[in-house]
């Protein structure tokens, strides 16, 4: 099984080249006006065709309106979305691509809101991320045994929270995940990647293998 690796939080042109080259399956652009990773539509537009073939391009949004996703995915060539906010089930669907739904998630009952969303609108993924203030991004992670309790959910899911190159291969193999997703511990400060790191965590996912 091949563990899939998204960057998250991608600003700048070389590091979204860079990204792709080191063997990222995607990367994720942040229309959060609030975070320190966002970009405009122009920018996110232009990052998102350096786009490889087989490569997806994920917006971030938190608690945005289904009018501005709509016209983030048109405009900007996003191949799905993943909403990391307060967003009830009922708003994961309408924007034409695959939805990623994310939970901050700080005990079991977390997971369990996270079956919530399972079969919900066009969620086809969930995102398990730490409790990071300001939504995500913070390098906070989360208790990886708990991911276990989503094993019969049958939902593909993404974790992420406090990854870095040193710790991934252990949460990859500690939850089994579809795949793993990184903003700050592939940084030299907020949206500026370090390639060394991004190399490094790909590699440590990409080599580790299991049934
Ligand atoms: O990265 C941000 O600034 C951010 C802000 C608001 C909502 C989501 C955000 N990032 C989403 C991600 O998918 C991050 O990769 C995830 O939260 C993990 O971040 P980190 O712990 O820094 O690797």
């Amino acid at each position: 099984m091949s563990t899939r690796v998204k960057i998250c939080g991608v600003t700048r042109v070389e590091d979204a080249r860079m990204a792709w080259a080191a063997g990222a399956d995607a990367l994720g652009l942040n229309f959060y006006p609030r975070s320190p990773r966002y970009v405009t539509p122009e920018t996110a537009a232009i990052l998102a065709r350096t786009r490889p073939a087989l490569g997806a391009v994920v917006g971030v949004f938190v608690n945005e309106s289904p009018d501005v996703i709509r016209a983030r995915v048109r405009d900007c060539g996003l191949t799905s979305v993943q909403l990391h906010g307060d967003e009830p089930p009922e708003a994961c669907a309408g924007y034409g691509v695959p939805v990623i739904k994310a939970l901050r998630v700080r005990g079991p009952e977390d997971v369990e809101k996270a079956r919530t969303y399972v079969g919900a609108g066009d969620v086809a993924t969930l995102l398990l991320d730490g409790a990071a203030p300001g939504y995500g991004g913070g390098g906070v992670g989360f208790d990886w045994s708990l991911v276990a309790r989503l094993a019969d959910a049958g939902v593909p899911v993404l974790v992420a929270g406090g990854l870095n190159p040193d710790n991934v291969r252990e949460a990859v193999r500690a939850t089994r995940p579809y795949g793993v997703d990184v903003a700050s511990g592939v940084e030299v400060s907020p949206g500026v990647k370090d390639a060394d790191a991004v190399r490094a965590f790909v590699r440590a996912v990409k080599t580790l293998a299991w049934e």
